[in-house]
């Protein structure tokens, strides 16, 4: 469990995290969204214990990072490339990672089998490609067995089937009942990873929902032309709905495709079109995220 109450960093001229709250739940793979400098990083190392929050609490498993016991074994992070010395092997790295995490060997030939670089254990870091660095990065936090992931950017230079090897892996932590937080400035790459989403916009929860509940009615918008546009935007506006325009047709918020045709029926002027405009989940994201 992940959770945020009021959490607030203040640099001299920026508040990069303004009383932020929102929960990431076991079972669960939360999205943590938000467009360049919203405060994703800074959010992510005040759980970690890296920052230290202005005011409000940050808390892994109900404590804040600094007060966890036995913090290697209860979160594992992937928080930036270039963890690891280019002239080490993968798998010299991650065996130094694992004396630190108090894991045996066994524990690094597995991982290194899970992450699927098993084959390239032996060559430089130096030498891997940006998506072998994201898995020798996401093996590294998961040495401890820890119960909660947190992953910063992680799809990020991964190819689609490295995507999909990373789905399969978040999956089988949150099936095992493991909390995964994972950061993205991009909802389509996280659409088919993530279960809830929390969008962020200057430091401030802009929505937190399950992703399947994002793309509600609210969004969606009618396009209707029709014989009289003036008595019909009346008319909508009358029943609520909010009315715009391009000269050529209505754009209409508020109303289901069903009211706006009985509306027009009711004052008597024809339809010419009536279609409904969908939000795509990256259109309803940037509209919050830039807010
Ligand atoms: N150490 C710091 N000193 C001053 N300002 C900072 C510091 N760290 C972050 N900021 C500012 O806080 C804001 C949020 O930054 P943060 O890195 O948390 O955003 P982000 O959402 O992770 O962005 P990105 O996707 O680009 O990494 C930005 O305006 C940034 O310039």
């Amino acid at each position: 469990m992940i959770e945020t109450i009021d959490l607030t960093k203040a640099y001299r001229k920026v508040r990069a995290v303004d009383g932020l709250s929102f929960t990431a739940a076991p079972g669960r793979v939360t999205g943590f969204l938000g467009l360049n400098g919203s405060g994703k990083t800074t959010t992510l190392r005040m759980l970690l214990g890296l920052t230290r929050p202005t005011s409000g609490t940050a808390l892994i498993n109900g404590r804040p990072f600094t007060e966890l016991r036995d913090p290697l074994r209860e979160v594992g992070a992937v928080l930036e490339q270039g963890i690891s010395h280019p002239g080490q092997s993968g798998r010299a790295h991650l065996a130094g990672q694992a004396m630190l995490a108090g894991a045996g060997r066994a524990r690094v030939d597995a991982l290194l089998e899970m992450v699927g670089l098993a084959g390239a254990a032996h060559h430089r870091t130096g030498d891997y490609s940006l998506g072998m660095r994201q898995r020798l990065a996401v093996a590294t936090a998961l040495l401890g067995e820890p119960r909660v992931l947190i992953l910063d950017e992680p799809a990020n230079g991964l190819d689609p089937e490295g995507i999909a090897w990373l789905r399969r892996l978040l999956r089988d932590h949150a099936n095992a009942g493991g909390t995964v937080l994972i950061s993205s400035h991009l909802l389509a790459e996280l659409a088919q990873l993530v279960d809830d989403v929390v969008i962020i916009a200057k430091g401030q929860v802009r929505r937190a929902t399950p992703l399947a509940e994002l793309s509600g009615s609210d969004g969606v918008r009618l396009r209707v032309r029709g014989r009289d546009p003036v008595r019909l935007w009346h008319a909508f506006e009358a029943a609520g709905a909010t009315v715009g325009g391009d000269g050529q047709a209505l754009e209409v918020a508020g109303l289901s495709a069903e009211q706006a045709g009985e509306i027009a029926f009711g004052v008597g002027v024809p339809l010419y079109e009536l279609s409904t405009d969908a939000p795509s989940l990256e259109q309803i994201f940037l509209e919050l995220a830039a807010a």
